[in-house]
């Protein structure tokens, strides 16, 4: 499926169950939010909450990406989420805990039998033991239907199965690096799990540079303050802009036409660079519109 939105830097989480944190959100300069009906939902709570959330969208203006986690779909909650979600003018549904591709398929059918348009997507939190050992499978079949990203879940990892890691993640890694392969095989966006500790902008910062080096496209966040360190640090810096800037001008120097390889500040620089260059230069485009498009009311 061709993507319409590729800034994905920041994702924060807004629980449905809180209206002051969903009137907030609208201001914010999230690049997507995940409204949440799962987990941050307490269960007595699951209904007021859909409809609370129904009545937000229809009146929301907020730019970015809107995606809506509901409930799983195999329970009454998760099937009242995704008929309201339908209607909602939403980008895409998340679905919590997913274990093998026939759960993406139920809910392709789901949305399918519900006329959804097709450019609602499906998201999949992969969080599970089964889920990490199965994401080639999931997001190889999923990518036939509606699915189009990955969110790693890195609390119910470690509920699931008791690691404890340490705080450069290191025992997680393998892990996390196979989601983000099996996403990456397939054409998939996929994006970091949350930082729980509002207090440490340090470890913050190091969690999201350490994400954008193992390729995932964004981080998911939990608070408005952790919105700007996720986008300056998964947005291009101005050295890589720089950098860019300089590798497209040389391949556009008269005596560098036609030539597959060059010199540029020495290195050496071939046409891939130059894609790469321009994918660089195109996401500050789209950054700056994204900011000239956002009032500034983070917290
Ligand atoms: C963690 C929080 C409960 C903290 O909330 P609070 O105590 O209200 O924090 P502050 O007083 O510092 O808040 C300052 C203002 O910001 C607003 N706020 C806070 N959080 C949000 C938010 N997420 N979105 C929008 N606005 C927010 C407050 O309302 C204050 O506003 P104001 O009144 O104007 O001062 C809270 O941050 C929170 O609930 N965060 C999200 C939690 C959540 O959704 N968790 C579930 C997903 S995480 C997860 O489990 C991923 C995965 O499934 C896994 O397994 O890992
Ligand atoms: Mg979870």
């Amino acid at each position: 499926m061709t993507k319409t939105h590729s800034l994905l830097r920041s994702i924060l989480y807004v629980p449905g169950a809180n209206a002051r944190a969903l009137e907030k959100s609208d201001g914010l300069r999230a690049d997507g939010i995940i409204y949440d009906l799962e987990d941050a939902v307490a269960p007595e709570a699951k209904g007021s909450s859909r409809e609370k959330l129904r009545e937000h969208l229809a009146a929301s203006q907020f730019p970015g990406l809107k995606i809506v986690r509901v409930n799983p779909i195999e329970t009454r909650e998760g099937t009242e989420d995704i008929l309201m979600a339908r209607g909602a003018g939403i980008d895409a549904v998340l679905l919590p805990k997913v274990e093998d591709a026939d759960m993406l398929e139920d809910a392709a059918r789901a949305l399918n039998e519900m006329d959804a348009p097709p450019s609602l997507r499906i998201w999949a939190m992969i969080e599970t033991p089964r889920g990490i050992a199965r994401a080639e499978k999931i997001a190889r079949k999923g990518v036939r239907g509606r699915l189009s990203a990955f969110v790693v879940g890195t609390n119910d990892i470690r509920l699931a199965t008791n690691i404890q890691p340490d705080a450069n993640r290191t025992e997680l890694l393998p892990w996390l690096m196979q989601i983000v392969l099996a996403a990456k095989a397939n054409g998939l966006d996929v994006l970091d799990g949350v930082f729980g500790d509002l207090r440490d902008a340090e470890g913050l910062r190091r969690e999201c540079a350490a994400g954008r080096r193992m390729g995932f496209d964004g981080k998911t966040v939990i608070h408005p303050s952790q919105i700007d360190p996720a986008n300056s640090i998964f947005g291009p810096s101005e050295a890589e802009i720089g950098e860019a800037e300089a590798i497209v001008a040389a391949f556009g120097r008269p005596d560098n036409a036609g030539r597959g390889v060059i010199q540029v500040d020495g290195r050496m620089i071939e046409r891939l660079h130059l894609t790469q260059a321009r994918r660089v230069l195109s996401r500050r485009d789209e950054i700056a519109a994204r900011s000239a498009e956002t009032s500034s009311k983070d917290a």
